[in-house]
């Protein structure tokens, strides 16, 4: 599929598939205090993965992990508070980027290529299995901030303010995500996805220096090393964007978000590159109709071309279980 050829049934997997609207997650997750302890646990963070495949049969499955490990793994440790999400000391404070090491620490994120290894042996030959990073802006944006911020506003005023500051915090994560995704490629996944979270949130101008370049540097590094490397681009909220991450980044598919319309995304992404996506998260935990109706807008709209079916973000926590099933049966015309 990546290859770019259409399918009479596109395939389907789901961002967050591996998450807390599972009751068998939310019981193995119980059994960890800190979810970084748990994305450290290769056993678990395994069998996590491996949950939503069992349970849905999805034709691919994404390693259970966070894009916050890269940070973490640089030297900014990387905390979760319950329910409030990430919390990172920012890194413009004390010292700035003197605080991180040069170099990704790969021997600290050994725990991940083993939880890599286990899945490999545990998966069929019929289930892509798919690793991932964040995209250097998205990190960059939570080691600046610390946390997760409305707008972004830290690290959109650090790029006005000291983008030569900005330009090495980039340099540096693009460096460490081309070595995590080749180590990644050589533990045993087929492909990966680069999540460019927050891209919504930068000017026309930004879009391309802060994400479509850093993006093109790490695709171009890590097929120097690994050549039949297969990259999904995930420009959230690019709006327009979208075309200029089918054109410039080097992707083999690019994912889109619920906002873009698909007949435009047809004509000016799926005419240049397989796409995946794009339903929104919420007709899932709505079900009835209005899942019926958009999984039936989805598919129609990217029916002439390549087409993986995804939704447009990460699937949410209050999501009915069921729903999940029915849309698997909807996508694949079986009845549900
Ligand atoms: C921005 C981002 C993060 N993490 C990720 C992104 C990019 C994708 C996106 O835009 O959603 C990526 C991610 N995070 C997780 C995965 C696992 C694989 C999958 O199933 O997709 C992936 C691919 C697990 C996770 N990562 C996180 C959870 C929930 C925590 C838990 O289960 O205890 C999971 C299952 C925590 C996390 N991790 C992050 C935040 C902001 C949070 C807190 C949000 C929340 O609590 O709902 C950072």
């Amino acid at each position: 599929m990546l290859a770019g050829e259409r399918l009479p049934k596109p395939p389907i997997w789901i961002m967050r598939q591996a998450g807390r609207y599972l009751p068998e997650y939310r019981e193995l997750r119980a059994t960890t205090a800190s979810f970084m302890e748990f994305c450290y646990s290769p056993v678990k963070a395994a069998e996590a993965t491996l949950q939503p495949i069992r349970r849905f049969g999805f034709d691919a499955a994404i390693l259970f992990s966070d894009i916050l490990v890269v940070p973490d793994a640089l030297g900014q440790e990387v905390t979760f508070a319950e329910g409030e999400g990430p919390r990172l000391h920012p890194i413009t404070l004390d010292g700035g980027l003197s605080r991180l090491a040069d170099e990704i620490d790969l021997e600290r994120l050994s725990p991940v290529f083993e939880a890599i290894e286990r899945v490999r042996a545990g998966l069929g030959p019929e289930t892509t299995f798919l690793g991932f990073c964040g995209a250097p802006w998205t990190v960059a944006s939570y080691m600046i901030a610390g946390k997760g911020t409305p707008e972004l506003a830290p690290s959109r005023l650090l790029a006005y303010r000291d983008p030569d500051f900005l330009v090495a915090l980039i340099d540096r994560l693009v460096e460490a995500s081309i070595r995590y995704l080749v180590r990644q490629f050589q533990a045993g996944v087929d492909a990966v996805q680069i999540f460019e979270s927050f891209a919504g949130a930068l000017t026309a101008s930004g879009f391309e220096r802060w994400s479509l370049q850093p993006i093109r540097r790490i695709v171009d590094g890590v097929r120097a090393q690994v050549p039949h490397a297969r990259i999904i681009v995930f420009t959230r909220a690019a709006g327009a964007g979208h075309r200029l991450t089918a054109e410039r980044t080097g992707a083999d598919a690019v994912a889109l978000d619920w906002a873009v319309n698909g007949a435009w995304a047809a004509e000016n992404v799926q005419a240049l590159k397989p796409v995946q996506g794009n339903l929104d998260p919420l007709t899932v935990v709505a079900g009835g109709q209005a899942l019926e109706e958009g999984v039936r807008d989805v598919l129609a709209a990217f029916s002439s071309g390549p087409h993986i079916f995804n939704l447009g973000h990460g699937i949410v926590p209050e999501t009915p279980v069921e729903n999940v099933g029915k849309l698997v049966k909807l996508v694949r015309g079986e009845t549900a």
